[in-house]
């Protein structure tokens, strides 16, 4: 059966999402302590792929799960989830709310109720650890007094108390994730599909706007776009772009390549089906049709049919 790695260990959001991902086919759930190790044993064929979080709708991307795509051996997104995120409080027993000293969590987690540690543990000590369920068992260790978890990081740590159920400072709240494996046989078009890709332009006058006129004059609807530095140059930055389309469509695969021509570097991330399963507005001269019968047009004045 093949393994699947995730940010572990059980009871994260990532399993939840993770087991979502693998829902199609039998897989075993590997938990890995950090989102680096978890890719880099998808790099080694230790594991087939892997769960990890890409970017939250209240604290925007998760820049390990950024940064560990752009190192080493490249590896593609085939498919993503969204998993709403609510937290409880889980805390060792016999202790109340006004007896919480420390609280621990993802970084990510501790974010998205700053608010409700404000007014309700304002003097707690935050510790900032590798995941919602860490920070259980960090808890059931007796390292902390509570732990920002998901609900289920109970089902694994009895010993714990929940002081509160389903916080979050913004009602709503997603988190994104990828599975991510080697690269090999593309998922295939769905007509709803998102392409991400991570780019390094010059530092000149003009490449971002120019990189992104590539996109807009071909009708491609970006849906995200932020950076992270190269890390061994100051002021030098890495594009991370997701846009609507599949690497198959024309427009995509011509706006790709047009990239490739600009940037000094552009590595594929993937074109995987969306989550919310949507189609994307195409305007009519970007549909595949449109390129196609242009694609003819020119052939056939090229060969001297048609003037
Ligand atoms: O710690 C977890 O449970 C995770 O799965 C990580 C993570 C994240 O990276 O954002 C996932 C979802 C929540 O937004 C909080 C933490």
């Amino acid at each position: 059966m093949p393994e699947i790695a995730y940010l572990g260990p059980p009871g994260t959001f990532t399993e939840q999402a993770t087991r979502r991902l693998t829902a199609d086919f039998e897989a075993d759930l590997v938990p890995y302590e950090g989102v680096p190790v978890a890719l880099a044993a998808v790099r080694s064929g230790e594991v087939l792929a892997a769960g990890v979080p890409v970017e939250n709708s209240v604290e925007g991307s998760v820049p390990a799960t950024l940064d560990a795509l752009t190192v080493d051996d490249p590896l593609v997104a085939v498919a993503e989830t969204m998993v709403p995120v609510q937290f409880d409080v889980l805390a060792r027993p016999g202790l109340e709310l006004s007896q919480v000293n420390t609280v621990a969590s993802h970084p990510h987690a501790l974010a998205q109720v700053r608010g409700w540690l404000g007014e309700n543990l304002p003097k707690a000590e935050q510790h900032a650890v590798a995941s919602t369920a860490a920070a259980a068992a960090a808890v059931a260790n007796g390292e902390f007094d509570a732990a920002i978890s998901a609900a289920v990081a109970r089902e694994h740590y009895p010993s714990l108390v929940r002081l509160e159920h389903g916080i979050a400072d913004v009602a709503d709240a997603v988190t994104r994730f990828l599975l991510v494996r080697k690269p090999g046989a593309l998922p295939e078009p769905t007509g709803a599909d998102r392409t991400s890709i991570c780019a390094v332009i010059s530092d000149e006058v003009g490449t971002l706007a120019d990189m992104l006129a590539e996109l807009s004059l071909r009708g491609i609807n970006l849906s995200r776009i932020e950076s992270r530095p190269v890390k061994d140059r100051f002021g030098h930055y890495r594009f991370f772009l997701d846009f609507d389309g599949h690497v198959a469509d024309t427009r995509i695969g011509e706006a790709l390549a047009a990239l490739k021509r600009r940037c000094s570097t552009v590595r594929f991330l993937g074109s995987y089906p969306k989550a919310d399963r949507k189609p994307g507005y195409v305007r009519s001269a970007a549909s595949e049709q449109a390129f196609d019968k242009s694609a003819r047009w020119l052939e056939a004045v090229r060969e001297g049919r048609l003037a």
